[in-house]
């Protein structure tokens, strides 16, 4: 890795830290957890997401101040979500909102840098690593011995919900060993990228939710695929993250359908 990407990696590490900090403190004050709602009653955001988010474009700014940014909250303010050929941080200040208000404990601070639309941190053969020890995906071929980990979302319309469940059913026919979900896109992409489990999907998940996982799965050993196969679009709201000898297998199962992607123009 060049020195100029270690100098913006290792200043991602320590904003990723610090915005951690702010968040587990908030996780233990009653007051940070005040619920606001976004897109529907169960799309939550707190006071804190909207701190953290800022906290971080802030600190970024300063350091490289020709940057651009993509972050959930901003686009939820209104602000434009394109990726483009410049460098572009792309963040999810609290990856699982709902655990954070409920204090169920499992929540991430996801960001992800990328360049020619490429996520960059990691891609150039240097690993993935927690608390510096190296993540290596499962090298479980048998489908029918995987943990398989996906979230039911933030859509409640009667034909998404069947799409989930018919996928949910067709997985749990296979049979796995066992379903899980973490409540946040960010943790399952690294309990895959750790081994825990096998592989991870879902359909709804927006770029900021897979931008810094995606490149922590591949740097593990593991494989991303879009939902029906082919290359994964980390502007379509569709991914699967998966070790590679039960990819193939998960695919297969997903009853498929197309969100309005990130990166579509707004409606007026
Ligand atoms: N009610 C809900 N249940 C689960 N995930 C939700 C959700 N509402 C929004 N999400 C978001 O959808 C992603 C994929 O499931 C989650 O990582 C989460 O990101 P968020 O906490 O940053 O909003
Ligand atoms: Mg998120
Ligand atoms: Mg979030």
């Amino acid at each position: 890795m060049d020195d100029v990407l270690q100098n913006i990696m290792d200043h991602a590490v320590a904003v990723a830290r610090e915005a951690g900090q702010v968040v587990r403190e908030a996780l233990c004050d009653e007051k940070q957890r005040d619920v606001m709602t976004k897109s529907s009653t169960v799309d939550l955001v707190t006071q804190t997401d909207q701190r953290v988010e800022h906290l971080i474009i802030q600190s970024v700014k300063k350091k490289f101040p020709t940057h651009r940014f993509i972050g959930e909250e901003s686009v939820a303010a209104g602000e434009a979500c394109v990726l483009t050929d410049d460098p572009t941080w792309i963040i999810d200040p609290i990856d699982g909102t709902t655990n954070f208000v409920h204090s169920f404990p499992f929540v991430a601070v996801s960001i992800g840098f990328s360049v020619d639309k490429k996520i960059q941190f990691g891609v150039e053969g240097k690993g993935a690593f927690c608390n510096g020890e190296p993540l290596q995906v499962s090298d479980q071929e048998d489908v029918r011995r995987s943990i398989i980990a996906t979230e039911f979302g933030s859509n409640r319309e009667t034909e998404t919900v069947e799409k989930i469940f018919s996928s949910l059913r067709n997985i749990l026919n296979i049979p796995v060993h066992g379903v899980r979900g973490a409540g946040t896109a960010a943790v399952n992409m690294c309990l895959v990228a750790s081994g825990c489990v096998e592989a991870y999907y879902e359909v709804g998940v927006h770029v900021w939710d897979v931008a810094a996982g995606s490149v922590i799965v591949e740097e593990a050993g593991g494989v991303l695929m879009d939902v029906e196969g082919g290359p994964v679009d980390l502007m379509s709201r569709r991914i699967v993250a998966a070790n590679n000898g039960t990819v193939a297998h998960i695919v297969k199962e997903i009853d498929a359908f197309s969100p309005t992607r990130d990166d579509a123009p707004p409606t007026q």
